[in-house]
């Protein structure tokens, strides 16, 4: 489980975060959502102790993670985010390597099946002796999966994971992250993708948690938020998606015409 309290954090004097509150339960999948600037990332980078909030605490299974050695935060939680990778000269099993190195103790072999089982779960075992700066967008995104994967934590945090990707690996990345059974939270700016993987969602705006809850609930206030239109389409699987566009915000019904008008719900 892991729980941020109240957190507070300004980047020089500009406020970013204002008394964030967020908790994902053990194995439950949460959905960071909110416009640009919202403060997501920041969130999440407190959430792994990337910056320390000006006020506040996050608490990782009971304990607050500022009692915590690095790497005892690295054995609990993987992150996902758009990092530096990328630059360096390695290869994708040296870069899902790198996941492993907070349980190898000192003088230890590397563990190649634990490399060579996340490269094959993400798909991406072809492509374990390319360097990762040769990469599309896309293959380096799932890279950086099986790297979180070869990590075997019980917290997954990702940023945007489903950047860069095709739809269909947004989909497969998204279901993998379901299936690992972690306790995740997930930035994701597709809303659609949100209302499907995710158990529970969390709508930051402008540094504060604007609604969270039950999917459903969110994306009710969702087109106040962004300030658009949206019509609610329920898909033959039972989730309820989405479709916007640019207008006054407000909620249609499922099936209802554009033109007609229905407060969210
Ligand atoms: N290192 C930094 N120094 C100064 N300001 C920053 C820094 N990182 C982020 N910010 C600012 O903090 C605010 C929140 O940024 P953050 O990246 O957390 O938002 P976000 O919701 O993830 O945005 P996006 O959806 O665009 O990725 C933004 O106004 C951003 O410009």
């Amino acid at each position: 489980m892991i729980e941020a309290h109240h957190l507070h954090h300004a980047y020089g004097r500009r406020p970013v975060l204002r008394g964030v509150d967020l908790r994902a339960g053990q194995g439950e999948v949460v959905g960071l959502v909110g416009p640009n600037g919202s403060g997501k990332s920041t969130l999440v980078r407190a959430l792994y102790g990337a910056i320390t909030p000006d006020r506040g605490s996050v608490v990782l299974d009971g304990v607050p993670l500022g009692a915590l050695r690095r790497r005892e935060v690295a054995r609990r939680v993987a992150v996902v985010v758009q990092d530096a990778a990328q630059e360096l000269p390695l290869s994708v099993a040296d870069v899902v390597e790198l996941g492993t190195l907070p349980h190898r103790r000192p003088g230890r072999a590397r563990d190649d099946r634990v490399v060579a089982q996340a490269l094959r779960r993400v798909g991406v075992d072809h492509l374990a002796d390319r360097m990762v700066g040769a990469l599309s967008g896309g293959e380096r995104q799932r890279v950086l999966v099986a790297r979180a994967l070869a990590q075997q934590t019980s917290h997954l945090l990702l940023d945007e994971p489903t950047n860069h990707l095709d739809i269909r690996y947004q989909h497969e990345v998204l279901a993998l992250v379901r299936d690992l059974g972690l306790t995740t939270v997930v930035v994701l700016h597709d809303l659609n993708l949100a209302a499907r993987y995710c158990d529970r969602l969390v709508l930051l705006r402008e540094g504060r948690v604007h609604a969270a809850g039950p999917v459903a609930d969110v994306l009710a206030v969702v087109p106040d938020v962004y300030g658009l239109r949206a019509q609610r389409v329920d898909a033959d699987d039972g989730t309820r998606q989405l479709l916007f566009r640019r207008g006054d915000a407000r909620t249609e019904p499922h099936g209802a015409a554009p033109g007609s008008t229905e407060g969210p719900g």
